[in-house]
């Protein structure tokens, strides 16, 4: 049994740290693992612009803890507004990674989001000419799409007609849920990836409604049936190139996940390796690890992969029921469950 494990140490392809009083939390909970993190846009109001951009990477660089070389990679997120002059003055600042497309209302703060999907094609080329890539959140939103249909439905009516437009447009499906997802990156060339998360790993539907609903394994896209976790498990661990990680940790406080309406969202950066570590040794492919969560994001994203290493080892330790956030508490996804795996700190 693998005992102690050293990696090429990992980025995190789809963080979202939030904003102003609970940085000093989710920044180093981040940073001690991590080498680079795409961070998600979507604040209140969203990071639309490259000014933006730069002032939320200062707010986050100022969190960052000593010695850690953690680099915040930035996204802009886009709106019916945004224009080509946007995304090629985001790209020249040298600091902003992406672009993030999300349909307005599919998701925690997407009202600003995208109304036509159809008027993308400027963006969609400024992009491939930047060689920037486009992250979606893969829903629509129409009322009349179930909600366990909503991911297929935006593959078949969105994504597909968009990478024939765009053959050569970067495009990451982000935190996919379905076979179907699964099925559509495959078909693609190498210009499409997608990011699988902790949450779509380990767990189905019934994790969440049987025996009582549990607010904590509540997220978007929602989670689907056992046939699409097992086909995102062997996507993880195929070793294609195409899916690597990003955690989705979106920390949302106790009290707006155990509530009458409560929101989407699964608090995982704390321990992200090791929950990944966990599933991949459980689906005895712990070998297959360090490529999906160290290598193959930054080849996509045409980046340098980490030049230094983490270690992992074998220890159990119990995951607390609750972390501080901000002036608020969070209530970490395994919360008061036992973890195998460790990171060493330096
Ligand atoms: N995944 C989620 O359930 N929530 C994310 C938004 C997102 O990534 O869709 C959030 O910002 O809370
Ligand atoms: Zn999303
Ligand atoms: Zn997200």
């Amino acid at each position: 049994m693998t005992e102690r494990l050293t990696l090429t140490r990992p980025d995190d392809w789809h963080l979202h740290l939030r904003d102003l009083d609970v940085l000093p939390h989710t920044v180093p909970a981040t940073a001690r693992q991590m080498g680079r993190a795409i961070i998600m846009p979507n604040l209140r109001p969203p990071v639309m612009n490259a000014e933006q951009a730069l002032a939320y990477r200062e707010r986050i660089m100022a969190q960052v803890p000593a010695g850690s070389r953690f680099e915040p990679l930035m996204v802009l997120y886009l709106t019916d507004n945004t224009t080509a002059e946007m995304i090629r003055a985001a790209k020249a600042t040298g600091k902003v990674a992406a672009v993030k497309l999300y349909p307005a209302g599919a998701t925690t703060n997407s009202d600003s989001g995208v109304t036509d999907l159809g008027k993308l094609d400027d963006i969609c080329a400024a992009l491939a000419e930047c060689g920037m890539p486009l992250l979606v959140h893969g829903e629509v939103t129409h009322n009349h799409v179930d909600i366990f249909d909503r991911e297929k439905q935006f593959l078949d009516d969105i994504l597909v007609p968009l990478v024939s437009r765009h053959p050569s447009l970067k495009l990451v499906v982000e935190h996919i849920t379905t076979a179907d997802a699964v099925a559509f990156v495959n078909s693609q060339g190498a210009n499409v990836g997608a990011t699988i998360t902790v949450q779509h790993l380990a767990y189905n539907r019934n994790h969440m409604l049987v025996g009582g609903i549990r607010p904590h394994l509540f997220c978007l896209p929602i989670l689907k049936r056992n046939v699409h976790q097992q086909a995102l498990q062997a996507a993880a661990i195929s070793g294609s190139a195409k899916f690597f990680l990003g955690t989705d940790s979106a920390p949302h406080a106790k009290g707006a996940k155990e509530s009458a309406c409560g929101c989407a969202g699964c608090f995982t950066a704390y321990a992200a390796i090791e929950l990944y570590a966990e599933i991949f040794e459980d689906l005895g492919a712990l070998d297959k690890l360090e490529a999906f969560a160290s290598h193959f994001g930054p080849d996509f994203y045409a980046l340098p992969r980490n030049t230094d290493t983490i270690t992992l080892v074998r220890e159990n330790w119990q995951v607390p029921a609750e972390m501080a956030f901000g002036h608020d508490v969070i209530v970490p996804l395994r919360a008061g469950e036992t973890l195998r795996w460790k990171m060493l700190t330096e």
